[in-house]
């Protein structure tokens, strides 16, 4: 794959703590409009891998090219309103406003960016408020106190003012973690419905989600890339099997 479809390019990357190397001469590529899993045993690099994407973390060697181009030199608010969005484990919702209110105001964050460059109409800010509710499923819920909601419409709430912001690549991190299987398999749906217009990576470990959602997983291992391929590819791959075995399931 040339670099110039790729939408993010790892190549070479290593990141050390104080001389422990959380991520080691690790390479990767996506291409533009992918839905990639990532897994790993506890400890596999995974959360640096995108704190590094994001420029939380700068890499000690290597280089991450987003749309070709390298972050090393950009902050983390560079580097999200060149359009890379993170959702993190737990949501970062506004409890006490609406559903409704809370994707305003992710969409007026959005135009205060653009502000200088494009003109919005009002209208056009409440067609897309209504479409992104309709989109996350909480269209019948927009006008109650967030902090009603249940936990996975909480995720839900956050992935949509996620997308708000209309990033070009959508890191997730463990969506279901602590939801019910319904919530858990709406999740699934969502994320793929997303994936038509996204480029997405999706960290998790409930491995019958990854099943729902994948079509292609790569698989960490102390800092690097252990394997990619489709779940029952690495599934049935000798490293992944043995990596895993003696690890305890985790209590999600
Ligand atoms: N700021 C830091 N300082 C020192 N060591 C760190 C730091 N951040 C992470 N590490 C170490 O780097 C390794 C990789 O951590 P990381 O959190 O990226 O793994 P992970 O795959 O996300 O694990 P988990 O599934 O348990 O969340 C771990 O051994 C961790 O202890």
């Amino acid at each position: 794959m040339g670099v110039s479809e790729a939408i993010l390019a790892i190549e070479n990357l290593t990141v050390s703590f104080d001389g422990f190397k959380a991520l080691n001469q690790l390479n990767f590529s996506m291409a533009v409009g992918e839905l990639r899993v990532i897994i790993g045993p506890n400890g596999a690099g995974k959360t640096t891998f995108l704190d590094v994407i994001t420029g939380k973390v700068k890499p000690t060697e290597g280089r991450v090219l987003f749309k070709g181009k390298n972050l090393r030199s950009f902050s983390e608010d560079q580097i999200a309103r060149m359009g890379i969005g993170r959702k993190f484990q737990t949501p970062r919702i506004y409890l006490n406003l609406t559903p409704q209110e809370n994707l305003e105001l992710a969409c007026n964050r959005r135009k205060q960016v653009f502000a200088t460059l494009f003109s919005y109409s009002p209208q056009a800010e409440r067609r897309t408020v209504t479409g992104l509710l309709e989109t996350v499923g909480l269209a019948a819920k927009a006008k109650i106190q967030a902090g009603l909601l249940s936990h996975g419409e909480k995720q839900w709430l956050e992935i949509g003012m996620l997308v708000a912001q209309s990033p070009d690549l959508l890191l997730v991190d463990e969506p279901v973690a602590g939801l019910t299987d319904e919530e858990t398999e709406r999740t699934g749906e969502l994320l793929q419905a997303l994936a038509e217009s996204h480029s997405i990576i999706v960290i998790e470990h409930d491995m019958e989600f990854v099943r729902q959602i994948a079509r292609q997983v790569t698989v960490l291992h102390e800092g690097t890339v252990l394997c990619e391929g489709t779940i029952d590819q690495v599934q049935s791959d000798p490293r992944v099997i043995e990596v895993y075995l003696g690890q305890k399931p985790e209590a999600h």
